[in-house]
């Protein structure tokens, strides 16, 4: 995969991140979600590259923008073949997810962030619009803590690993009522619980990086994040697993159909033989290469969100290249007309 695609898609995280920033607080969900989704597939548009989107908004919200199978980059644009031979571009598969964490958003709460992963043609899993049970760890936990253990099993795990009581160990988990027996086998375990009421792409990925006070994230999550946070994994070495939910009754609200034999053959139908699979990260995101990048919308534990001043903002991004096996977090002030002043610091 050309290595400059690395440095394009800085820029289409950090425009959707700006544009949701805008409807920071506002209450107004779905226009958060649509400014990001706009201007992600705007600034991706004009990326010399042959992109289709694996992973979009158009299953779960029917959304006109980014679905599933749109085609990306110049490239793919009517009238290209004057500057493009589409023959000398390697055709990529894109996850995206310009605003993962909308109620956030709306309500001016932290860790909403803009985010994509990107890697060769079927280098993705297309997990279908259906819950995931996730399992996110540290690095050096990464293959001895197994999504099949008990969560009482998988922190001692953790403990061992990282060389500290149980009682020192935060695990995320989703503030949902599935999640009852859950939240209560950790406590009982003595680890302490983070509830997030949304954005689990940044908790597991907080995982992979020490000083996060994040260690583990447990509990049932939408399956698109879980490819992304898995593509981000993969590269940081951290450990991530997802198995898809498909029984209504784990899973009450939400996405899935009604009946479980039916959302089995719905699976069957997308080539999905074993849903009971459990994914580890390189399975979620297999490809040669994977590049991953996010943009703090309002800030989180991993980036600062994106903060305006008369005339420019400023945002923080994350790009993690399997390629080049770097995580860069890139700070970059934008102007949009003459500012008044530009901060160093
Ligand atoms: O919080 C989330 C919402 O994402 P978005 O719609 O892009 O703002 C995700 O991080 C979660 O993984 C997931 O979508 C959620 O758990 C599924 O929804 P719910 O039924 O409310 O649990
Ligand atoms: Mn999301
Ligand atoms: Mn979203």
């Amino acid at each position: 995969m050309d290595n400059a695609i690395g440095l394009e898609i800085i820029e289409v995280v950090e425009q959707a991140a700006i544009a949701s920033a805008r409807w920071m607080g506002k209450g107004e969900k779905n226009t958060a979600d649509h400014v990001a989704v706009e201007a992600m597939r705007q600034r991706m548009n004009q990326i010399h590259m042959r992109g289709r989107i694996v992973i979009g908004e158009g299953e779960r919200d029917e959304a006109p923008m980014l679905y599933i199978g749109e085609e990306v980059g110049i490239c793919t644009q009517e009238n290209s073949a004057t500057f493009c031979n589409p023959e000398e571009l390697v055709e990529i598969d894109i996850a995206v997810d310009p605003c993962e964490g909308t109620n956030l958003v709306a309500y001016g709460q932290n860790g909403s962030m803009a985010v994509l992963a990107i890697s060769e043609k079927g280098g993705l899993f297309a997990a279908p619009d259906f819950y995931m049970k996730k399992l996110a760890a540290p690095p050096v936990a990464r293959g001895h803590v197994d999504l099949n253990k008990s969560a009482t099993e998988n922190l001692q795990i953790i403990s061992d690993c990282m060389g500290r009581a149980v009682e020192e160990l935060v695990v995320v988990v989703m503030d949902r009522p599935r999640h009852k027996e859950l939240i209560k086998e950790i406590r009982e375990a003595g680890a302490r619980v983070r509830l997030i009421s949304d954005g689990d792409v940044s908790a597991a990925i907080s995982c992979a990086f020490s000083g996060t006070n994040i260690h583990a994230l447990m509990g049932i999550g939408a399956a698109p994040e879980g490819v992304i946070s898995a593509a981000a994994m993969r590269c940081l070495g951290g450990h991530f697993q997802g198995q898809l939910i498909y029984d209504p009754e784990v899973v009450k609200t939400g996405l899935i159909g009604e009946s479980k034999e039916s959302n089995i053959a719905r699976l069957k139908d997308m080539g999905i033989e074993n849903p009971d699979k459990v994914y580890n990260a390189e399975e979620l995101a297999n490809g040669r290469t994977v590049l991953f990048a996010a943009c703090g919308i309002t800030s989180g534990t991993l980036m600062e969100g994106v903060r305006f001043f008369g005339g420019g903002a400023r945002t923080q991004s994350l790009v993690i290249s399997s390629q080049s096996k770097t995580a860069r977090f890139v700070d970059t002030i934008h102007m949009f007309e003459k500012p008044k002043n530009i901060q160093l610091r």
